[in-house]
């Protein structure tokens, strides 16, 4: 998908683990893009989540697929493979910097977050080098005040604080880790991903713990 959009100009990745991908990122992919004017939102899942036990993850294929599954019909999109294809942790700064070289410098990059996860983004590799690459879209998220990021990142990092745009959406109170214990516990997940994710989940038979 990288060889076509050489010359789009603003454009954001949105990294995942997406185990599975649901409602809640396509929301937020979807706000983001029409607020932020985005020509393409690349959806990038983790190969090796840095920050999380892989044992416990399911294979990189099929979050790919259910990736893949879940955009294909948006036209504005994308999937990459970057990261699974690559047998090293997923780092966001290199993921970034191979993004920023694909480009060409009227391109303008943004890397698309919830709350829960630009308040971590001290404990990530070589954090003060991000705001050279991109800007962030901080999307708001159930239980997560981006208050909190005044006293847990920009006192220590301020430099990051002008690359921060903030997303209002409505809360959505989906996470794949409650796709997953509804799966466990066979209870219904209809309406908390889309029905291609929902179709490849039940047939594959995922997240039901056996
Ligand atoms: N409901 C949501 N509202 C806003 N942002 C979200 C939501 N769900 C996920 N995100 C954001 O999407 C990105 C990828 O999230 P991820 O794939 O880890 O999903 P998750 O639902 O948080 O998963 P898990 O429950 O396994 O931790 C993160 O930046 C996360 O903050
Ligand atoms: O680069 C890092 O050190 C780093 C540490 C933790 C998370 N990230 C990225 O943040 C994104 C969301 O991660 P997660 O674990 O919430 O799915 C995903 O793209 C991860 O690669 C990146």
């Amino acid at each position: 998908m990288e060889n076509n959009t050489f010359n789009a100009s603003r454009i954001a990745i949105m990294g995942g683990t997406f185990d599975p991908i649901h409602l809640g990122h396509l929301m937020v992919a979807e706000e983001a893009r029409q607020k932020f004017s985005l020509d393409k939102v690349i959806f990038v899942p983790v190969g090796i989540p840095p920050h999380k036990s892989a044992e416990n993850i399911t294979p990189s294929y099929h979050r790919y697929m259910m990736t893949l599954l879940a955009t294909n019909n948006h036209p504005h999109f994308f999937v990459s493979n970057f990261e699974i294809d690559r047998n090293q942790p997923s780092y966001s700064i290199e993921t970034l910097r191979y993004f920023r070289d694909l480009y060409d410098s009227e391109t303008s990059l943004y890397f698309i977050t919830g709350t829960d996860t630009i308040l971590d983004i001290l404990t990530w590799k070589d954090y003060h080098e991000l705001p050279q690459l991109c800007d962030f879209i901080c999307a708001t998220r159930p239980n997560f005040s981006v208050e909190e990021l005044e006293t847990r990142v920009y006192r220590y990092f301020p430099e990051l604080k002008p690359h921060v745009h903030y997303l209002q959406i409505p809360l959505i109170e989906i996470s794949s880790t409650e796709i997953r214990n509804k799966r466990f516990n066979e209870q219904d997940i209809t309406f908390m991903v889309p029905e291609t994710v929902e179709n490849y989940i039940l047939k594959e038979n995922l997240f039901k713990g056996d």
